[in-house]
């Protein structure tokens, strides 16, 4: 698995911020095949979104698009389609009761969000295809929250040439400016929810439902605060984005309030042929609404949720290819002796020289950047834990 599914060359380019549209290429035999997007996976049964534009658009939910339940032809017995893999489809593409479509060919991929074999599984995989942004979401408190964690799915999203979003929950409870004093400096966009002022009497109260607005309750019946959750909503706009984070930081009540609802706007559960519906630890695509409007009339990204994702093994990723996320320090760092690890230990490194020769107004940014690249690269060997 991993690797050899796919050509080396087709996740080291940056995504365009809407994601350009892969070329098909079909084979003659299956000149019939239409385009569909993997919204869910489940113990080899795929739910696809067929017809219309579903083939990336993510404005809009074309009329005649169709929930279809597949399976890979046999040929893609040994290859691993996931989450945001567009595929051709074959056969019964109906979506109709019992109906079963062959999955016949995977899409080249504008970017593969992989992990390494670790504690918690054994396999490298790749978690999610074709997105455009990894979300951690970290709490500032309940629970606390773990750079090394965070800094681990930075690495990751960067390897893949996807941007990154720190969504900082439960801004309520603690201040965020210390974790946003770590990650900008890399470029990590950050972006802090809390619970809405009323949020605890909302809760407990009569009816306990945010008041007209499109954010709904949320599973634990904690109202976020509605400015907070559009904050976050315009950062997905248009992007494919993938929300990861730890039991318990309050990620399925920010999609519940992002995505007030879920089943009806993704067709995640078909509810005819029962399939499709996903376990709770597959990643699963929910098309984000526009905020303020009905679920149904328009849709502008996608939110993948991946329940099983608690983290990042690393040993997939290359200093060199990681390097290139930062164009500034790649620059310099060709000037590093042959073989230079570029942490703080590293003799010679051209890294330290820069700066060293900053201007003196520029020295701190620059040495807040060096030291948070720094965390991220020994981010890469250490343990998770
Ligand atoms: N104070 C406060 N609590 C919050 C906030 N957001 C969520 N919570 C609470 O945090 C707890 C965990 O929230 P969930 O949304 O269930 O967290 P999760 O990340 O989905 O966790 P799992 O369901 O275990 O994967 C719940 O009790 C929420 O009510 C917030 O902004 N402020
Ligand atoms: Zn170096």
């Amino acid at each position: 698995m991993g690797r050899r599914d796919l050509d080396e060359s087709d996740f080291r380019s940056r995504p365009s911020k809407r994601g350009s549209r892969p070329r098909t290429k079909q084979r003659p035999e299956h000149s019939d095949a239409v385009t569909g997007l993997v919204t869910g996976v489940d113990r080899g049964r795929y739910t696809l979104l067929v017809g219309g534009a579903t083939g990336g658009a993510t404005d809009g939910e074309p009329a005649d698009e169709k929930i279809v339940t597949a399976m890979k032809a046999r040929e893609l017995t040994r290859t691993r389609v996931v989450v945001g893999d567009r595929v051709d489809v074959v056969g019964d593409v109906s979506g109709g009761d019992g109906s079963l479509a062959r999955i016949v060919r995977i899409q080249e991929r504008t970017s593969t969000l992989r992990r390494t074999a670790d504690d918690t599984d054994p396999y490298e995989r790749i978690v999610v295809a074709n997105a455009d942004q990894l979300v951690i979401v970290t709490a500032l408190a309940q629970p606390e929250p773990r750079t090394g964690m965070i800094d681990r799915c930075v690495v990751a999203a960067y390897d893949a040439g996807m941007s990154v979003l720190l969504c900082l929950t439960k801004a309520d409870l603690a201040s965020p400016d210390a974790l946003r004093e770590l990650y900008e400096p890399l470029g990590v966009e950050v972006v802090v929810t809390q619970q809405a002022p009323s949020g605890g009497d909302a809760a407990g109260g009569a009816d306990g439902r945010a008041a007209g607005g499109p954010v709904d309750r949320a599973a634990g019946g904690l109202v976020l605060a509605p400015g907070s959750v559009e904050e976050v909503r315009g950062r997905l706009r248009g992007l494919v984005s993938v929300l990861v984070g730890h039991s318990g930081v309050g990620k399925s009540t920010l999609i519940n309030a992002l995505v007030p609802d879920a089943k009806r706007a993704t067709g995640v559960v078909n509810d005819v042929t029962g399939r499709g519906r996903h376990t709770s630890t597959s990643a699963v695509a929910l098309r984000l609404p526009v905020g303020g409007s009905e679920p149904d009339e328009a849709f502008d990204g996608w939110v993948i949720d991946t329940p099983g994702v608690r983290s990042f093994g690393l040993a997939h990723v290359e200093v060199a290819h990681l390097l290139h996320a930062f164009e500034d320090l790649d620059e310099v760092a060709q000037e590093c002796p042959r073989g230079c690890t570029h942490l703080a230990d590293a003799p010679d490194c051209a890294l330290d020289d820069w700066i060293e020769a900053s201007p003196e107004d520029e020295r701190p940014a620059r040495a807040a950047r060096l030291s948070s690249f720094r965390r991220l690269l020994s981010s890469r060997t250490g343990s998770d834990a």
